[in-house]
């Protein structure tokens, strides 16, 4: 993998760069939608491609490790093949999901044991097993098996906690760096910088996690449940130490002001799973604030979603007629809802890269910053 930087904001932090994988370029700062288990839920990858061109898509190895499993992902060959998307890909570790989604489950050094939420059948994840997954499932960037501190949690508990990732990352290095990729095409793994909210943890994180050398670095351990103000302060110590020759991913953010604010700080990288997932819940991201299309205010609303957007779906679909779909939980709903919300986060990272390269995003970003939280 590599990383070239195109333009410096003069007022800001922000960067715009392109990321170079074996699937292909991916311009920066980009939005990844979520696709946790080979699919991002409600669109189709011609979609994906054709009518939002998203560059590089999610998939995650807590969840293809379930299910489909290993052995057809091997006998597939990887996760491109399976879901036939062509473009680059970036596996989660499963840490995250492993503490969120599996009911009981053992933290020890050797790695976490926990109990599927599908069949309660018990596994163990180890950094090795971890590395030796993503290898199968093939994803063009790889991430480390790490803890996600949860929040909140005392000092003590986030300094041992990063003690225990530090290990992890040079047993997942050590994997990673001694084993071959499966179907012929370059890897990459990024490691992940914790230290929950104390900003003297997250120096000696980031100053650990950027002496390793990698090709690109995450940042971990936000998102969850923090004040904005929290994530934004952790955010700028981490980038102020982390390289700025390689690319940096926040994971699992935002919303779009979240992402805006984190582009000033120097972030090239962003999921989330708002768009998706809010969607199907009929809450609509747009450029003018946020709709909530169950609301009876768009009852007779014969407007389309926007008018000047190029997605076709926005054009012809009206307000009115997407409220009557979301309410009758119509899978049309869900499916214009969720394509509507990914084209305007790749909108919204799209725009910020051009006026990074003009040299107006800093303006730009906080006039953004104003209207995307209004609620229509
Ligand atoms: C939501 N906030 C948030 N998500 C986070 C994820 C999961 C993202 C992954 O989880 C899934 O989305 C919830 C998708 O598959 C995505 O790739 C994290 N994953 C790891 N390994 N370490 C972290 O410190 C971490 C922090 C996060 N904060």
């Amino acid at each position: 993998m590599k990383f070239s930087l195109q333009a410096n904001d003069p007022l800001s932090k922000a960067r715009a760069g392109t990321v170079t994988t074996a699937h292909g370029e991916i311009q920066t700062p980009i939005f990844m939608p979520v696709g946790t288990a080979g699919t991002v839920k409600a669109v189709h990858q011609r979609e994906l491609k054709d009518d939002i061109d998203a560059k590089i898509i999610l998939g995650n190895t807590y969840h293809l490790y379930l299910r489909p499993g290993l052995d057809t992902l091997e006998k597939a060959g990887g996760l491109h093949k399976f879901i036939g998307w062509d473009r680059p890909i970036l596996t989660d570790s499963g840490g995250y999901q492993v503490y969120s989604l599996s009911k009981v489950r053992k933290i020890k050094e050797e790695g976490v044991t926990f109990y599927s939420h599908i069949d309660g059948s018990k596994h163990l994840f180890t950094p090795e097993y971890a590395m030796d997954i993503q290898r199968t499932i093939g994803a063009d960037i790889i991430m480390a098996f790490d803890e996600c501190t949860p929040y909140p949690c005392d000092y003590t508990y986030a300094a041992q906690s990063i003690k225990m990732t530090h290990r992890w990352l040079k047993r997942c290095c050590e994997r990673f760096d001694t084993t071959e990729p499966k179907y012929g095409f370059d890897q990459t793994l990024f490691p992940i910088v914790q230290g929950s909210v104390y900003k003297d943890l997250r120096i000696k994180s980031a100053e650990f996690i950027a002496s390793m050398g990698r090709e690109g670095n995450a940042i971990g351990g936000l998102s969850v449940g923090e004040p904005a103000e929290e994530m934004y302060a952790m955010t700028e110590v981490v980038c102020d130490i982390l390289p700025s020759e390689k690319p940096r991913y926040l994971m699992g953010v935002g919303t779009p002001i979240n992402i805006l604010e984190n582009i000033a700080l120097g972030v090239d990288m962003f999921d989330c799973v708002m768009p998706t997932r809010n969607a199907r819940n009929g809450m609509l991201f747009t450029r003018n604030g946020i709709i909530n299309i169950r609301n009876k205010k768009w009852e007779n609303d014969f407007s389309p979603l926007d008018a000047e957007s190029d997605l076709y779906a926005d054009q012809v679909t009206s307000k009115a007629y997407l409220r009557h779909l979301v309410h009758s939980k119509e899978m049309l709903g869900a499916q214009i809802a969720t394509l509507h919300n990914l084209h305007f986060y790749l909108w919204l990272v799209k725009q910020a890269r051009e006026k990074i390269i003009s040299g107006e995003f800093y303006e730009w970003k906080n006039k953004m910053v104003k209207i995307l939280g209004n609620k229509l």
